[in-house]
């Protein structure tokens, strides 16, 4: 067989197989999801919050902080509508410069809220959280304001990956940013490896 038909008898298979490869994790299904239904379902899993500070907006200047500190500013499903309505809320900041990405207590995000992430770990699940994380810092990367991440201490899995998406990143000296997620046996679900 030369290659040519070799390719042929490969895109044969691969299209025979096309409909019950996208239905395995029933992925497909779930495509017509409002992005409204994605946002209620996360909402669910609670815990911490993301605040949008206005404490320097008369200067041009919002801050964003996350604030979860007890599970080391994990972000659970409700943080990530709440990163959302951040966002949201800076498109619309006229007079903004620039937008400050931190937060609170001793580290800046050990990623994704394992708990939240167990309790959700279903491929539904899977593919709500990221659908909304990539379309919220899609959103973030393209506000008009230049951007920057100030981080501290672990900042882990998700947390590297929101970490990247400014324009700026400034890391104190005991920061420890790791792209843990090969280890963990999983992708970049944030879509931080974009950056
Ligand atoms: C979904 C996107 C992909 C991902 O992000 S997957 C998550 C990747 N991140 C991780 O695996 C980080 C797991 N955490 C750690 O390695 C360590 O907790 C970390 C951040 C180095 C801090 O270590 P320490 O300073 O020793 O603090 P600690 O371990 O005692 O943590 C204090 C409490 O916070 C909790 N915590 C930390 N990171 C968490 C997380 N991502 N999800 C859920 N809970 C988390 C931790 O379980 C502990 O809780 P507790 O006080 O024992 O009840």
């Amino acid at each position: 067989m030369n290659r040519k038909t070799g390719f042929r008898f490969l895109i044969r298979i691969m299209e025979r197989w096309k409909n019950t490869a996208r239905s395995f994790g029933e992925v497909s299904n779930f495509r017509d999801t409002s992005i409204e239904e994605m946002e209620s379902a996360l909402a669910k899993y609670k815990g911490g919050e993301v605040m949008l500070s206005k404490e320097y907006w008369n200067e041009g200047i919002a801050v964003i902080y996350l604030n979860h500190p007890e599970k080391k500013n994990a972000m659970s499903g409700k943080m990530i509508v709440d990163l959302r309505k951040c966002v949201a809320e800076l498109e619309s900041f006229k007079d903004g410069k620039a937008v400050i990405l931190t937060s609170k207590g001793d580290n800046f995000c050990s990623g994704g809220d394992l708990d939240f992430v167990r309790a959700s770990g279903t491929p539904q699940g899977g593919f709500f959280m990221s659908t909304i994380m990539h379309n919220t810092l899609k959103r973030f990367r393209n506000l008009p304001l230049t951007s920057v991440s100030l981080v501290h201490g672990p900042t882990l899995g998700g947390g590297a990956e929101l970490s990247v998406y400014s324009d700026f990143l400034l890391a104190a000296d005991n920061v420890k940013l790791g792209f843990v997620h090969g280890k963990m046996g999983i992708m970049t679900p944030w879509g931080g490896t974009t950056r």
